[in-house]
């Protein structure tokens, strides 16, 4: 464990400041520079009178240097092709997750689905991911580290194409003013990769009559995202997608003798989750009814129950393991690549790492099996939850994971939310998104698919934009 940074007791970010003045990429712009009048005119007008709100952006895009970019590019299609090859082995996925199971009701639901499935030996033939892969440049290892697998209801394949559109836009009007070349901003394909590879599933699928179900919340919020899915898929590929809660899915829904999944009469070729993530989208046993019955049923399912559990914090964690991604992958380089990109990920039964997290808890964060933002502990909490759990016993350990926090550089940004901007110090997270569908021994898709840059003001823990910390923001290679 060589992080050097456990090592010392020095608060990165407080330090005298050497990392805000010698990195070794100067800002293009400089927010200070510019007047109120010049930013008006590129942010351009104000909030429109209706009660729709624009998304949380950012006004220009950030720095990111094309070595990680490309990086982050490089690895996109063998996680995909990991997370395929652990899906398939049951076996790792509980053991991995037995003891989780007895420490988090939602996970170990989950987990009842999946051994139910391998009871019946379940196949799925067909199967699409569309993931994205989160990472943050740790500035003092200079070193691109990922935060994450996200395999469901990765959020955003929609606004961040339109917020690299925007930026590339603004910079062919003003780059010269403000020094960035809009050729700098990469082009960003998420909308349509995302889309062409559910209409090959949907192909793959082979029943014309067939939709594609996405699977929303009662209250979604983020609509308009999804929408550019679901409207791509119409213009591009005249396919229809229907948009049902899973209580919905469960009254309306049953399975045919053949495996088809029939919802309020239309057979469903493939089941897009944009919900079912979170314990609060399962508020009755109809969630969970809903949940096996599109389970067992024939359609591709995005993700399937073990894309899911593959996408877990604690497969995460068993993946960092020594020697266990060899159980996975067999090119040597694959794994070194996949590997560089690990940052320090613990259980908690690792008494010397609890231990220097109780010591210094704001250089870790805790993580809980949950997704949707808003869930990790950090700071002192950490050290608070982990005496917590000490006192209770340690079959409370395995609902969490610990993972070293990483300290990305901070640049200025101009956000722009509810209409107002406002100058911030803000850190930033780039997300990588990875298509992949397979049809038993044939790779269909499996390549990068666009990308989502999220950027918060650096003092924020929490960088969700549907959780309303970060913004949707976009890159300037540099
Ligand atoms: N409302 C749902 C939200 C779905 C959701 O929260 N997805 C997680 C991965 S599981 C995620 O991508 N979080 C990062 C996006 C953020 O910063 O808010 C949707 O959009 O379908
Ligand atoms: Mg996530």
């Amino acid at each position: 464990f060589q992080n050097p940074r456990i090592l010392r007791n020095q608060e990165p970010l407080l330090r005298s400041g050497r990392s805000l003045v010698m990195d070794s990429h100067k800002p293009m712009f400089d927010v200070d520079k510019f007047d109120d009048e010049f930013v008006q005119k590129l942010k351009s007008g104000n909030l429109p009178g209706v009660g729709m709100m624009h998304a949380p952006i950012s006004l220009l895009p950030t720095a990111f240097p094309e070595i990680y970019w490309n990086q982050a590019c490089d690895v996109t299609p063998i996680f995909s092709e990991l997370i395929d090859r652990v899906s398939l082995d049951g076996k790792f996925l509980q053991d991995s997750l037995s003891r989780t199971k007895k420490a988090d009701i939602f996970t170990s639901r989950l987990l009842d689905i999946h051994s139910n499935m391998l009871e019946r030996n379940k196949k799925e033939d067909i199967r699409l991911g569309l993931h994205r892969f989160d990472y943050m440049l740790d500035e003092e290892t200079n070193s691109l580290l990922q935060i994450e697998m996200n395999t469901i209801a990765c959020s955003f394949p929609g606004h961040s194409r339109l917020v690299s559109e925007l930026h590339q836009t603004l910079l062919r009007s003003y780059g010269d003013q403000i020094g960035i070349d809009s050729e700098r901003v990469p082009k960003n394909t998420s909308t349509g990769q995302f889309a062409d590879a559910m209409a090959k599933a949907w192909l793959e699928y082979n029943n014309p009559r067939a939709v594609v179900m996405v699977i929303v919340q009662a209250e979604e919020r983020n609509m308009y995202d999804q929408h550019w899915l679901s409207s791509m898929l119409k213009e591009k590929h005249n396919i229809v997608a229907i948009r049902k809660t899973l209580a919905e899915v469960e009254k309306e829904g049953s399975v045919q003798e053949d495996g088809t999944l029939i919802v309020g009469g239309k057979a469903v070729a493939v089941v897009y989750f944009r919900s079912g993530y979170t314990p609060n989208d399962h508020p009755s046993e109809s969630e969970w009814n809903a949940r096996m019955l599109i389970e067992e049923s024939s359609a591709v399912k995005c993700p399937t129950i073990a894309y899911h559990l593959t996408g877990t914090k604690k497969i995460q964690q068993e993946l960092a393991k020594p020697g266990v991604l060899e159980r996975f992958l067999d090119n040597k380089e694959d794994i070194a690549k996949l590997r560089k990109c690990f940052a320090g990920l613990w259980s908690l039964d690792d008494q010397e790492i609890v231990k220097q997290a109780i010591e210094k808890p704001g250089l870790f964060v805790m993580k809980p099996q949950r997704e949707g933002g808003g869930n990790n502990i950090y700071g002192d909490d950490v050290r608070d939850n982990l005496l917590r759990l000490q006192k209770e016993g340690v079959d409370g350990n395995s609902a969490y994971i610990l993972m070293q926090r990483i300290f990305p550089k901070v640049s200025n940004t101009f956000m722009v939310r509810e209409g107002a901007y406002h100058k911030s110090q803000a850190i930033s997270e780039l997300g990588v998104y990875g298509a992949y569908l397979r049809n038993k021994d044939k790779v269909i898709v499996n390549e990068q698919s666009g990308y989502l840059m999220r950027t918060k003001i650096s003092s924020s823990d929490e960088g969700g934009v549907a959780a309303g910390f970060g913004v949707l923001d976009s890159i300037y290679l540099n």
